[in-house]
């Protein structure tokens, strides 16, 4: 069996990658790092190493690579002939990689179907890729393609930090992972994956993920970057910004019992669990990678601005939210374009302005004011 990964980055060899390959099949990651590609098609496997006590390590071989850059017809043909497409290249990077997949779906045999799941930090991640390709395909040929092609939604979770090896695909990632997948938008056959939970609905699974690992994550970093922190383990060594992180945590687990209906006790177990994965001293994670792209995680739907605005709207003042989000205004790191463009914004416009264009949360609100205020009052 064939399997076409977009990104093969942490996520891509450190997770999905070995999950496909578990699974039995042969892989072929498509990326434009040519350093990654020429390497994966040199030696063909590579390794991943558990962080922690263990140290133990598994070898996820019968894999190759292709340069979209360079060879987009070798990826359109993989994806004529794959059983199965996965990516994880960053929810920005999604409109980049349609057009391969839209001619690739195009060539395949009349009606063999096939799964395109996106696994990305997002809410309706292949929604959102099933949208882009569909940009690429004539109303009638679209209607046609997506008879076969399913784009189920994703939620994946493991931390997987920027690391540095010797071999550039070695991958050192936390033994701990979550694929859920839902059923709802399957073509054909459902893949068997190795550890995967499939489900009826996702929306559950991946806004309790979102809204409890990645809000928690994104607290840490924001709150540990303002108090002059790099990493994880020195932010989590620090009382006000876990006091922060339990803050951000009991405002979003409100949230999610209540829309979902979640039993009190289970999700207090699933959130110790998060805290205790962030403690992991086995990984090393900077607070620049788990902060990157802070307009996307400003933005309305996702991890911060989502929850504080709907417990908001319900009368609550999810105060450790707003700490945060006032301290996400304050990310700045020139490496980052959308750090540099959220800067860009607070010089032109002022901080109020800029909190607007981001999140959509309206200037002179009084959820607005009070996040302003905790700006002003923050280092
Ligand atoms: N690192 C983590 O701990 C986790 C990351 N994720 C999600 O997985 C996705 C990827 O994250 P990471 O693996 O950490 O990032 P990464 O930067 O390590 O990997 C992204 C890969 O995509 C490649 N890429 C960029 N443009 C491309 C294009 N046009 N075509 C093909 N490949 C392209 C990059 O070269 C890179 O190898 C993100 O959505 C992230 O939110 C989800 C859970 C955990
Ligand atoms: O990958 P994103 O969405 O930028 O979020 C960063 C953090 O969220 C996680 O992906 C957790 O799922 C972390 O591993 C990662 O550091």
């Amino acid at each position: 069996m064939k399997a076409v990964h977009f990104g093969a980055g942490n996520i891509g060899r450190g997770f999905i990658g070995a999950i496909l390959q578990q699974s039995g099949y042969e892989v072929t990651f498509v990326d434009v790092n040519a350093e990654l590609i020429d390497r994966l098609n040199q030696d063909r496997s590579y390794q991943v190493v558990l962080a922690d006590e263990t140290k133990e390590s598994f070898t996820v071989d019968g894999v190759s690579g292709i340069n979209s850059q360079e060879n987009p017809d070798k990826a359109v043909s993989a994806i004529a002939e794959a059983d199965i497409v996965t990516a994880s290249v960053g929810p920005h990077v999604l409109p980049f990689i349609a057009p391969v997949i839209a001619k690739g779906l195009m060539k395949r045999a009349e009606g063999s179907a096939v799964n395109v799941i996106a696994c990305e930090n997002m809410i309706g991640g292949s929604d959102q890729l099933k949208a882009e390709v569909a940009k690429h395909l004539t109303e009638d040929v679209a209607k046609k393609v997506f008879e076969f092609s399913g784009f189920p939604n994703s939620a994946v979770d493991r931390i997987v930090p920027i690391q540095q090896h010797e071999n550039p695909l070695t991958i050192e990632v936390e033994r701990y992972f979550e694929w859920v997948i839902e059923t709802a938008g399957l073509k054909g056959e459902q893949p068997s994956l190795k550890g995967a939970l499939f489900v009826e609905d996702l929306v559950p699974f991946i806004e309790r993920k979102l809204l409890t690992v990645n809000t928690g994550h994104a607290s840490i970093a924001y709150n540990g970057l303002l108090k002059g922190y790099q990493t994880v383990k020195e932010a989590m060594d620090d009382s006000e910004v876990v006091a922060l992180l339990e803050g951000v945590l009991t405002e979003t687990s409100l949230f999610l019992t209540d829309k979902f209906d979640l039993d009190q006790k289970d999700h207090q177990t699933y959130v110790q669990k998060i805290i205790e994965r962030y403690r992991n001293p086995y990984i090393s994670d900077g607070l620049d990678r788990v902060g990157r792209a802070p307009l996307r995680k400003l933005s309305a739907g996702d991890r911060l601005t989502y929850p504080a605005v709907e417990l908001d709207q319900k009368g609550n003042e999810p105060a450790a939210l707003e700490k945060t989000i006032a301290a996400a205004l304050k990310f700045d790191v020139p490496e980052d374009p959308e750090a540099v463009q959220l800067q860009a914004w607070i010089v032109q416009d002022g901080p109020e302005a800029a909190l607007e264009k981001a999140s959509g949360i309206k200037a002179g609100s009084s959820m607005s004011e009070r996040i302003i205020t905790y700006y002003h009052q923050s280092n």
